[in-house]
């Protein structure tokens, strides 16, 4: 496992918080931040300058992603919509010195290309993974299945973030139930910007004393 290379942050679901965890993980870990499949680009101006701005990388800290697609989709969805071929040579890990963080798109089961799906790229980057979750009521049930999906799959669990209004019972059910770590929360925020990233950024355990904590 490249345990010190970086992370890969996946999620329950899209548009759970992903994005903004990869700005706070960016920013604590002084990382590289990669979101390798990009997609909705009709909508939205992509997670990259998203987290550019968040996280106050300069240009030397983001890799472009490797497909950039305009449809609201799964990857294999949208590629399928601009005829391009999803090629796996060009979903590996870039060579860079500061640890990765990898944004994955949506969640762990969506398709990438007809043989492949997210957490199948999780396992292929050979990274542990960070499970961002709602805190809310069904996060549970999700954040269980999401759980066992991987290690099915022996993809190490670096731990969960959870997002959204504070929520310590399912913290500690999903805690105890997952044998995961909660590595932090981030509450509902009125504004997101630099400041606000800045202030959880200090909130996230070092990289390696989580990879140690994860080897014991
Ligand atoms: N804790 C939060 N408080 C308030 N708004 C949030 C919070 N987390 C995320 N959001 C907002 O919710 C929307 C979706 O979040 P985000 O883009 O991080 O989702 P995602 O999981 O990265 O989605 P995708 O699968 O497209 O990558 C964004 O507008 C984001 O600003
Ligand atoms: C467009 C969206 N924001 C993500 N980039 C892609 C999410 C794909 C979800 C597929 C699914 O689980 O139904
Ligand atoms: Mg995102």
């Amino acid at each position: 496992m490249n345990s010190f290379r970086g992370v890969f942050v996946t999620g329950t679901d899209t548009e759970i918080g992903k994005t903004l965890v990869s700005a706070i993980l960016t920013k604590a870990w002084t990382a590289t931040y990669w979101k390798p499949l990009q997609t909705g680009l009709s909508d939205e101006a992509g997670d990259t300058s998203t987290v550019k701005t968040l996280a106050t990388l300069p240009p030397d800290r983001i890799i472009p992603p490797a497909y950039a697609l305009q449809a609201p989709l799964a990857p294999y969805a949208a590629a399928a919509l601009e005829n391009v071929t999803i090629n796996p040579g060009r979903l590996v890990l870039p060579a860079v010195k500061a640890p990765l963080v990898v944004e994955g798109a949506g969640g762990l089961m969506v398709p990438v290309r007809s043989d492949m799906m997210m957490i199948d790229l999780m396992r292929r980057l050979d990274l542990p993974v960070v499970l961002v979750a709602r805190s809310g009521l069904g996060t549970i049930n999700h954040t269980l299945l999401s759980l066992e999906a991987l290690r099915r799959r022996g993809i190490p669990v670096l731990g969960v973030v959870l997002s959204g209004p504070e929520n310590p019972g399912n913290a500690r059910d999903i805690a105890h139930f997952g044998n995961v770590r909660i590595l932090f929360s981030v509450p509902r925020l009125e504004s997101i910007n630099e400041t606000v990233v800045s202030e959880i950024s200090g909130r996230v355990p070092p990289l390696c004393v989580l990879q140690q904590q994860n080897s014991q």
